[in-house]
């Protein structure tokens, strides 16, 4: 069974359709890339893969179960499907320690007195152990994106969601994230991503997804993919983003 599973779903933002139709499977252990022109639709499948954004028809389902605005359990489910976004949203009064282990004492995944050795855990996979008593305006931007990455990871998710993480940052810091991602994905966690970095795409990547106009438009393993685009609006895009 895939841990996603994605059936003929539409969305439409008053007037404009914006997903016409979008079916996607992704299963445990991929690293998906979505990738297409601004305005395809990316970013709002990623949305409503996590709840952020109600589908008007169609069915999403996460590990079998439905997915919905209006779930019963859908703090829980937020838990197991984490978001990170291109703003870090970080909470600028709190230490990195306070914003990874907020969430988790909340909804009492941990004891309190357990939250330095979970921030400390994950604070390690991200390379940023050191930073763990720093505000977040002592750290870099990209310092910043692996500390929101970490406070995603602190919740054990069983799915990470990444829309376009490494656009807001100086160009000599998105290595760094990449990075992070990139063991993420060696670890064996499901990730999908909303990227323009194609290097990424190409090198990390199980499956690429290309879509154009709210629709999966091609989709395959980055080599089969990118050496022999079917459609000129692949091979546009490619040419376009060389
Ligand atoms: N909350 C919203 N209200 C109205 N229209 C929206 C909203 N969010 C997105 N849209 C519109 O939906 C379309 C698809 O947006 P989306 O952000 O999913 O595209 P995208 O492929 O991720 O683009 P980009 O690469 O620029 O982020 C766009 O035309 C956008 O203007």
């Amino acid at each position: 069974m895939a841990l996603v599973d994605i059936r003929n779903v539409t969305k439409s933002y008053g007037s404009t359709q914006v997903l016409k139709g979008v079916s996607l499977d992704i299963k445990e252990g991929e690293i998906v890339t979505i990738i297409g022109k601004s305005g395809s639709g990316k970013s709002t499948l990623l949305r409503c893969i996590n709840a952020l954004e109600r589908i008007d028809g169609g069915e999403i389902t996460v590990e079998g179960q439905p997915v919905r605005t209006d779930m019963p359990n859908l703090r829980d489910f937020r838990q197991r499907v984490g978001i990170v976004f291109q703003a870090f949203n970080l909470f600028p009064h709190m230490t990195v320690e306070r914003n990874i282990t907020l969430a988790p004492v909340l909804n009492k995944r941990i004891a309190k007195a357990d939250g330095r050795a979970l921030a400390l855990d994950v604070l390690e996979r991200v390379g940023l152990a050191d930073k763990i008593d720093a505000y977040p305006a002592q750290l870099s931007g990209g310092q910043q994106q692996r500390v929101a990455i970490a406070r995603c990871l602190a919740m054990r998710p069983h799915l990470m969601l990444f829309d376009e993480v490494t656009s807001a940052l100086d160009p000599e810091l998105v290595g760094e994230v990449l990075k992070v991602m990139e063991d993420m994905a060696r670890q064996g966690m499901t990730m999908v991503l909303v990227t323009h970095e194609m290097g990424f795409a190409r090198n990390v990547a199980s499956k690429i997804v290309f879509m154009h106009q709210g629709r999966v438009w091609e989709e395959g393993p980055p080599a089969e993919l990118f050496a022999n685009p079917r459609t000129p609006e692949l091979q546009s895009f490619i040419a376009s983003v060389r």
